[in-house]
């Protein structure tokens, strides 16, 4: 058995092709915003209450009219087929076994429409890079709506493909033969995924034109772009640096997310992810007025160490642990986390 997210890793890391496990664990320039994700969440104290004579802690919260049974959702990672042959398609049904939420990334290796039909009563959002060719854009948001995707996660973080120093050491560029970018297809050759620094909030406003799915705004730090991205109409905003592969030295997230949450005012919800690894970190990220947390590595480490029961297991495993330090923390829900719980030591 493995018993904690850490064992899950190490027991994925020894049965990947290291190339891999190098993909999948690294970050951008010195690793500096990879590296402070998770010491941010050490460096919280949680302050816990006590004889509250609370029963057993609901953990489920709702997000965009869908429910999610526990507030940890999955956060859209590329290329699951490296880590296990049944990829994107044994996420989705242990995001369906946790009843949990699945951000399908874009750049998965299996097509949105087979992760679904994979993986009946999965509740999926797609992750979208908006192509500056909007006609193909277009097209992608039907593939995620024919799916039955319930929102649109926009990643705004990605101007340029950060350069990861493991990646281009060890010559890691393309996937291996037999394996592609699924949702890229059209007609019969397999685009490219653009990465386009011209991509602007005109190009939000055109993607809210043609669908009503709800957009999530992935990869917001700046206070001043929470508000603009409100002005336009976001359904949620989605704390995060992209697991510390984009920009490096940007803040860790648990750091970020007090300034956007006061931005936001309650307006929408606002989701977290970036170095998300215990039960407690997902006390401290709602404490702080996250709505829910998103684990991306987790779950490529538990599909990497067994598959889908390895997916399934990194979420028992952060569901128990939410459940318990609730308990410990005196609290009878996850809504009954507040700010004055969580302290800076020193
Ligand atoms: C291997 C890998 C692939 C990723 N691929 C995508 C992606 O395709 N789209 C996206 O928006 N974010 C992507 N991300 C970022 C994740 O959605 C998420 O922000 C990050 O992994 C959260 O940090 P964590 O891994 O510490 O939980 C990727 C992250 C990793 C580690
Ligand atoms: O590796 C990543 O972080 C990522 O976001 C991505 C996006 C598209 C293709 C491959 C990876």
């Amino acid at each position: 058995m493995r018993f904690t997210l850490r064992e899950v890793e190490a027991a994925a890391r020894e049965r990947l092709d290291p190339v891999h496990y190098d993909y999948f664990a690294g970050g951008a320039g010195d690793e500096v915003t990879l590296r402070a994700n998770e010491a941010a969440f050490e460096r919280l104290a949680l302050l816990p209450h006590v004889l509250r004579g609370t029963a057993k802690p609901e953990l489920g919260v709702t997000l965009l009219g869908g429910r999610a049974s526990m507030p940890v959702l999955i956060a859209p990672t590329a290329f699951h087929r490296l880590a296990d042959p049944e990829g994107e398609r044994a996420t989705a049904r242990a995001a369906a076994a946790a009843e949990t939420i699945m951000m399908v990334s874009m750049a998965s290796t299996v097509a949105v429409g087979d992760v679904a039909a994979a993986a009946p009563g999965a509740r999926l959002w797609f992750q979208l890079f908006i192509q500056p060719d909007m006609a193909f854009t277009e097209a992608l948001v039907r593939r995620a709506e024919a799916a039955g995707c319930g929102a649109l996660v926009v990643t705004a973080d990605s101007p340029v493909f950060g350069t990861r120093g493991r990646d281009e050491r060890n010559g890691f560029r393309d996937l291996p033969d037999g394996l592609c970018c699924e949702n890229m297809r059209d007609g019969d050759r397999v685009r490219e995924i653009a990465f386009s620094p011209a991509v602007s909030w005109e190009h939000l406003d055109r993607l809210r034109e043609i669908t009503s799915l709800p957009v999530v705004l992935k990869g917001v730090l700046h206070p001043a772009d929470a508000r603009a991205a409100l002005d336009h109409g976001v359904s949620a905003l989605f704390v995060s640096n992209h697991g510390g592969r984009q920009l490096d030295t940007a803040p860790a997230a648990v750091d970020a997310l007090p300034e956007i949450v006061d931005a936001v005012g309650g307006a929408v919800p606002v989701l977290l992810d970036g170095g998300v690894r215990r039960g407690t970190d997902v006390l401290k990220a709602l404490a702080l007025g996250a709505d829910a947390v998103a684990v991306g590595r987790p779950v490529v480490w538990g599909l990497a160490a067994d598959g889908e029961r390895g997916a399934r297991r990194v979420l028992g495993l952060l569901r128990a642990e939410v459940e318990e330090a609730l308990t410990l923390c005196g609290l009878a829900s996850v809504r009954d986390l507040e700010p004055g719980m969580v302290r800076r030591p020193w």
